[in-house]
């Protein structure tokens, strides 16, 4: 439990030269140069990815429930995030998120693997869905803290061929209240097909709530 969790979100070697290319253009401005040659922070913070999101949540969890119940309950659970859950590299999602604060956008890059097949060669749309709610479920989540979605509303406009590397990006629409409303693209790795669009509404909720 305390060992150091594989972070899914850095490079493995079944991603692909389109994976590579667009992972090291948001990589590259999470740092950026200063004046007298130092680093400091730049636009884009890649997001850690693990295979249970309590992984993540860790110091969040000791803090609120140590030694309690929901914490023993949770850990011995063989529970997995859904999209991290298949072992062999590359044959399912394999994907990246970048956060971008100031412009209140979050982008994903994923490449799909031959597990996600819907029509003969292309991607299932229920993995597309997946993924947009991946993305957004992230940034509303990075905008707003805890969230589940509440509405997810999408258009497949041309189909995502297996293989391939795709680009989500994620914009925050508006916040009323407890609601968080983003908006999403799906296209292709060089922008020039517009793969999918959706839109989803997310809702803050009490994380004591969910567990009790
Ligand atoms: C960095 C991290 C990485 C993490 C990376 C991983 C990210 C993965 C993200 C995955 C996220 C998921 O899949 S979550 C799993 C799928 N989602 C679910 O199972 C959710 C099931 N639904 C629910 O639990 C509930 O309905 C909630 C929590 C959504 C809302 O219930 P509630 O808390 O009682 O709130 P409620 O009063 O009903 O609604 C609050 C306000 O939202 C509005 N509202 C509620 N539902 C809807 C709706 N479908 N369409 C329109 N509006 C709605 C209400 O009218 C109200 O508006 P007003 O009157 O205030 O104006």
């Amino acid at each position: 439990f305390f060992s150091k969790p594989r972070d899914f979100s850095l490079p493995n070697s079944s991603w692909g030269p389109e994976m590579m290319r667009l992972y090291e253009h948001y990589n590259s401005q999470c740092e950026a140069e200063t004046e007298g040659g130092g680093k400091q922070k730049g636009p884009w913070r890649r997001i850690p990815s693990y295979n249970r999101s309590l992984k993540r949540k860790t110091s969040f969890f000791c803090v609120c429930f140590s030694g309690g119940v929901y914490l023993s309950k949770l850990i011995q659970s063989k529970a997995r995030l859904f999209t991290r859950s298949i072992k062999e590299a590359g044959a399912a999602f394999e994907y990246v998120l970048f956060d971008n604060s100031d412009a209140q956008k979050c982008v994903g890059i994923l490449q799909a693997g031959h597990l996600l097949e819907g029509p003969p060669g292309f991607v299932h749309g229920g993995a597309i869905a997946t993924m947009i709610d991946t993305v957004t479920g992230a940034h509303a989540a990075v905008l707003s803290g805890p969230v589940m979605t509440a509405n997810l509303n999408i258009n497949y406009r041309s189909p995502i061929p297996l293989g391939s590397t795709v680009l989500l990006e994620s914009s925050l629409d508006k916040t009323e209240g407890r609601k968080t409303f983003v908006s999403c693209q799906v296209t292709s790795s060089d922008g020039a097909t517009l793969h999918t669009e959706a839109t989803a509404l997310f809702v803050s909720i009490s994380v004591r709530k969910i567990l009790d």
